[in-house]
């Protein structure tokens, strides 16, 4: 059953779709079957996947608002492994539409819950804030990744995004952990990156990945071809950086399961390493 992951930080731009599009993509490139959720208006993880947002008849806005199922709105990617729900600025229209709808927590929960079988992980990406939209992401999801960028004010707000997590948790979704914070665009010539990463490591108390994402240009490069990093240029220091993040996650998703001692899973883990 999938692991499902929500890429959240109400920060804007620390990362969270470049390493929605690029884990997922290093993820299904280690043959996990994934399903990589855009609830961003911003459609930028669609986009970055090879996706005309423009042209979508269905996407996850008509989803939300219950006139398709998840299915209809699924894309296959030219990546093998690799589904997509993709959304577009119609989704911005959503928050208003669900005022007052009774169970809007809900909603991609019950359409996600119909395929979890279907996926090892499923990533969410969303959008800037803590609206419905990533609430929905959080009712959903099993863990909370946070992307944290390697600049002076990478601690502000994160006490309210854990606040938020921890209220979700209680309310609506008693199995939501904290997946881990990962650094992104750490620059190695500037002491300051290597400060906020101290920094953080010495006053948050969540799993941190050792994986730390490099600054790197390719990586900001390839949204405008539609490709994730492990294609666009394999060999940058960004394809490097989120590969590694992939194995680290796969790891601690096996050692999760090897805890729970479920043996039907574990087979079918091990077939799938060969
Ligand atoms: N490691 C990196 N190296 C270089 N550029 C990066 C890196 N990570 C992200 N960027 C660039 O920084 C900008 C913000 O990244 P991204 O869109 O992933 O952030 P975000 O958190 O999803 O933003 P938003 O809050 O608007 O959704 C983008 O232009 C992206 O290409
Ligand atoms: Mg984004």
């Amino acid at each position: 059953m999938a692991r499902v992951i929500a890429i959240a930080n109400q920060k804007g731009g620390v990362g969270k779709t470049t390493t929605a599009i690029n884990l997922s993509a290093c993820l299904a490139e280690r043959n996990r079957k994934v399903l990589a959720i855009d609830i961003d208006p911003q459609g930028n993880t669609s986009s970055g996947l090879g996706i005309d947002k423009n042209k979508l008849k269905n996407s996850v806005y008509q989803m939300i608002i219950g006139e398709c199922t998840l299915e209809e709105c699924l894309v296959h990617t030219a990546i093998k492994n690799l589904d997509v729900l993709p959304s577009n600025v119609n989704l911005a229209g959503a928050e208003i539409e669900l005022i007052g709808i009774e169970g809007r927590e809900y909603i991609l929960k019950k359409e996600v819950d119909k395929i979890r079988d279907d996926y090892d992980f499923i990533l969410i990406d969303c959008p800037p804030s803590l609206n419905t939209l990533t609430v929905n992401a959080m009712t959903t999801a099993d863990t909370v990744l946070v992307p944290i960028q390697c600049e002076f004010y990478a601690l502000e707000g994160l006490t309210q995004l854990i606040h938020t997590i921890n209220l979700v948790k209680q309310r609506l979704n008693p199995r939501l952990e904290m997946e881990g914070v990962v650094f992104t665009m750490f620059d190695a010539r500037t002491n300051l990156s290597l400060q906020v990463v101290e920094n953080v490591k010495s006053n948050l108390k969540q799993n941190i990945y050792k994986t730390i994402i490099p600054r790197n240009v390719r990586l900001a490069e390839a949204p405008s071809h539609g490709l994730p990093i492990n294609l666009y240029d394999p060999k940058s220091a960004g394809a490097e950086g989120y590969r590694q993040l992939a194995i680290e996650v796969i790891e601690k998703d096996d050692a999760e399961m090897y805890e729970k001692n479920d043996i039907s899973e574990i087979k079918y883990r091990n077939k799938k390493k060969h």
